[in-house]
């Protein structure tokens, strides 16, 4: 059960005198998730039901919320499907609640699908290509906290536990990584805020009258950052569009999505060019924070840390795969 900091509903009431939501009719932990305490906690205003989720937030700090709270509000006031942040009636989308930063956000409709088809891959990438015009306005700065220095500093942390072979893997990708982010192409390449980590599981749909699936939106941006565009397109691709047990790509999704995505933000030629390499920067970044929890986990919290040998599949399979991509 993932909520780290219990809370009672006589508590949440006496906390939501400083917003203007309504009288809460239902609130309930969420069992999924490994990072914070969340709620699912619905209201009755004027008659009218209202859906949100309270986050009490376990890790991130109240310096760092605000890039990533006013990046979604931001979004949703451009029509982009993701959580909106509540404003309390002093204004403030973020609070205190049991000494932890909180904030309340409103409920997505859907569930997330895990065996995506090329529908849904299509769907995901309009999105992410509006998300990322969208964000070309957002007037805060984060770098994605996960990239290359990131990978620098952790990757001598976490080679004494794994094999020869996996060290001259790492650290050959590594060597790659650090010659491509040097050179003039990559220092061209567009960029803006990314949401960076757009898995199947942060992502909702729902069920349509005639059995397909509507898009419900992008939730989770507490890894946001400041990226290459390429990169977000490169993360998802790397887990909507493979094969789970072999990695390998499923070229009717991909297509699927990059051609929904280049349809709305056309790719240029550098970022055409250098497709597998941001794919490979792409699986490396998870294959290191995958080895990094496994190997270094921090708390507790981590419950069930992901499996790293996922992502040195994924990263096996985009090393030899041809360059260019043809969309
Ligand atoms: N705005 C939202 N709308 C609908 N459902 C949400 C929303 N936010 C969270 N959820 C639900 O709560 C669950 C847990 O949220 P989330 O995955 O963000 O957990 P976390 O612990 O904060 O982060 P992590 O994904 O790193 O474990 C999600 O799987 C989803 O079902
Ligand atoms: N999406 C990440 C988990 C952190 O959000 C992973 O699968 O490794």
């Amino acid at each position: 059960m993932a909520v780290f900091t219990a809370v009672s509903q006589a508590e949440i009431e006496l906390w939501l005198q400083d917003y203007d939501l309504g009288s809460i009719t239902d609130f309930r932990g969420i069992a999924s998730g490994i990072e914070n305490s969340n709620f699912f906690l619905t209201t009755e205003r004027d008659g009218v039901t209202h859906q949100y989720v309270l986050t009490i937030f376990e890790r991130l700090t109240f310096e760092q919320l605000p890039f990533y709270l006013y990046f979604m509000q931001h979004l949703h006031a451009a029509g982009i499907a993701v959580p909106a942040p509540m404003q309390a009636r002093d204004g403030a989308i973020l609070r205190q609640l049991k000494g932890k930063p909180a904030t309340i956000v409103t409920r997505l409709p859907g569930a997330s699908d895990l065996t995506p088809g090329p529908l849904h891959c299509a769907q995901v990438g309009e999105m992410l290509a509006r998300m990322h015009l969208a964000g070309v306005d957002y007037d805060r700065h984060q770098p994605n906290l996960r990239s290359l220095p990131w990978w620098e500093e952790t990757v001598p942390q976490v080679l004494p536990f794994i094999d020869a072979d996996k060290q001259a893997l790492l650290q050959a990708e590594l060597a790659h990584q650090q010659r491509f982010f040097g050179s003039a192409d990559y220092a061209a390449l567009p960029a803006g805020p990314c949401h960076c980590d757009l898995f199947r599981d942060n992502v909702l749909f729902q069920a349509t009258a005639d059995g397909g699936s509507r898009l419900g939106g992008f939730f989770d941006f507490y890894f946001a950052g400041v990226d290459k565009w390429l990169f977000d397109l490169a993360v998802c691709v790397n887990d909507w569009c493979i094969d789970l047990p072999t990695g390998r790509l499923d070229d009717v999704r991909m297509d699927a999505m990059l051609q929904a995505y280049a349809a709305v933000r056309p790719l240029g030629d550098a970022e055409r060019r250098h497709w597998a390499d941001m794919l490979r920067a792409a699986a490396l970044r998870f294959w290191i924070s995958r080895l990094w929890d496994f190997y270094l986990p921090r708390d507790a919290h981590m419950l069930q840390p992901h499996d790293p040998a996922h992502f040195e599949r994924i990263l096996r399979a985009r090393i030899n795969i041809p360059s260019v991509l043809h969309v």
